[in-house]
């Protein structure tokens, strides 16, 4: 069994994450953490009442030498920290979280390497996003000009989202940076253009009843191409995390990127 931590459990993600691993066979909660929580055990929130599961709210306080893998869905603000903590613990982290820095990653495969312990940051686990990050790629060595659009719920905390960014980053890995648009164009109102990563333009959208969406378009001439993933439930995401719990184990380096575990 692997032996598993939740942090974020109370989140729309982290819910639904001890929920996946309570159901999963091979998998054994064995902690959850919020430094925000009140409660000291999982039993105290009611749909948990028959488990006994330790509620951590300090770092200090973690049964490390229980924890194998640490599943982190918190905040861009609190995943470093986290992460640095699960690494320098031995512990295996499994990363959702987005919003963190290319230093800030680079700085924790240091970490993993010195420690010689495996993790993965992924951001995205749904093998759709995944599909299209990989599709995108191929696409743009043929069609170079591209815009993302993103589509989220109305609370999400960064923008754009990491699956956006991780999109352009891999694009940019084949496509030479120029710019996209009329050079001499104006923006009547700031920000109408979106975000702009290498020349690629990024759009964030912020809505109730969307979950996660991502389009990837481009445009060439006379011709257009749009490739479009949607997360309609947060399941979609969980065959991804249970799939890297359970490889995580083998690994001894903090990879980015679900596709390095399919
Ligand atoms: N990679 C992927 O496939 C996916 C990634 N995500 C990412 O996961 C993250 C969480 O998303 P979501 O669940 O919607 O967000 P939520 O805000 O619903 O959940 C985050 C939870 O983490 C808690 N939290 C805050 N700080 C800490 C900390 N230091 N340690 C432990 N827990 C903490 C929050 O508590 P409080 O509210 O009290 O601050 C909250 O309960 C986001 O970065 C999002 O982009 C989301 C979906 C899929
Ligand atoms: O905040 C979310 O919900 C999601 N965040 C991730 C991201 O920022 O890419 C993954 C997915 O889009 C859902």
């Amino acid at each position: 069994m692997v032996k598993i931590l939740v942090a974020g459990f109370k989140g729309r993600m982290g819910h639904t994450t001890v929920e996946m691993v309570l159901n999963h066979p091979g998998f054994e909660l064995v902690g959850v953490y919020d430094p925000h929580s009140i409660e000291k055990n999982l039993n105290e929130i009611n749909e948990f009442s028959e488990l006994d599961v330790p509620a951590y709210h300090q770092l200090s306080d973690i049964a490390t030498g229980k924890v194998e893998v640490w599943i982190d869905f918190t905040s861009p603000k609190a995943v470093f920290e986290n992460v640095k903590f699960a690494l320098e613990h031995h512990i295996s982290p499994v990363v959702g979280t987005t919003g963190l820095k290319d230093e800030q990653v680079a700085q924790l495969q240091r970490i993993a390497k010195k420690n010689q312990v495996g993790g993965l940051i992924a951001p995205n686990f749904g093998i759709s996003a995944v599909l299209l990050m990989q599709f995108a790629k191929q696409a743009a060595k043929y069609l170079p000009d591209v815009e993302i659009i993103e589509m989220h719920h109305d609370k999400k905390l960064d923008a754009p989202s990491g699956t956006a960014l991780n999109t352009a980053k891999m694009i940019a890995e084949i496509r030479s940076e120029h710019y996209q648009g009329n050079p001499d164009e104006t923006e009547v109102l700031p920000g109408a253009r979106g975000a702009n990563f290498q020349g690629m333009r990024i759009h964030s959208v912020r809505l109730p009843g969307y979950v996660a969406h991502e389009q990837v378009l481009f445009g060439g001439p006379g011709e257009a191409l749009t490739i479009r993933q949607d997360s309609f439930d947060r399941s979609s995401f969980m065959s991804g995390v249970a799939v890297a719990v359970s490889k995580i184990g083998k690994q001894h380096e903090l990879l980015v990127g679900l596709e390095n575990l399919l």
